[in-house]
């Protein structure tokens, strides 16, 4: 691991589906919404649950990448927010959906595309949670988060032979 990160938080399949269905009900409240625009590929998950959750059938993506694994490159809008979403309104009713959020770099973009739309995430973290509107869980700036999706059972060795946390 990177030593910027000095710790990990690694979440299952089942914790994620908690989470991502925690942030439903926080975001309850908030709407309605008349759209979700996920940030490709970490917020297809959670806005999927998201949308089931809250019965929101228009689904839109924005297309980002700024990460190679935990090395952060330049950030590259590779696709925007189609027109019939975005609209004329800045995103009013819209909601943005991402796993989470870092440095902000990806949240300050998108919220750019649409400044009047909601931005939820299911982890943030204190650099970039002022971007935010609704997260559920905030993690530490120096913690890699490990989603499910990046990860496989493999042999952990004890922890009297250097087992990290
Ligand atoms: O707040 P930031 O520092 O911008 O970091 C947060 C972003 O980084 C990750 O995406 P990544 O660019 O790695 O692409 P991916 O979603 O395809 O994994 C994560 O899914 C967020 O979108
Ligand atoms: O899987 C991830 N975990 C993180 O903590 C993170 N930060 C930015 N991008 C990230 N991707
Ligand atoms: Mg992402």
């Amino acid at each position: 691991m990177d030593e910027k990160w000095q710790k990990s938080f690694p979440v299952s399949w089942d914790q994620f589906h908690r989470d991502a269905r925690a942030l439903a009900w926080r975001l309850h409240g908030e709407g309605p919404f008349s759209a979700v625009v996920a940030i490709t590929r970490g917020g297809l998950v959670p806005a999927a649950v998201v949308a089931r959750e809250l019965g929101i059938r228009i689904i839109e993506t924005v297309c980002v990448a700024s990460y190679d694994y935990e090395k952060q490159g330049e950030l590259q809008v590779l696709k925007g927010v189609g027109e019939a979403v975005a609209g004329s309104d800045g995103g009013k009713h819209v909601l943005i959906v991402d796993d989470l959020v870092d440095t902000g770099a990806t949240a300050r973009a998108v919220r750019a595309m649409l400044p009047h739309a909601h931005f939820a995430t299911v982890y943030a973290k204190p650099e970039g949670r002022p971007l935010v509107d609704t997260f559920v869980t905030e993690v530490s700036q120096d913690t890699w988060i490990y989603l499910p999706w990046d990860m496989g059972l493999a042999f952990t060795p004890p922890i009297r032979d250097g087992a990290k946390v």
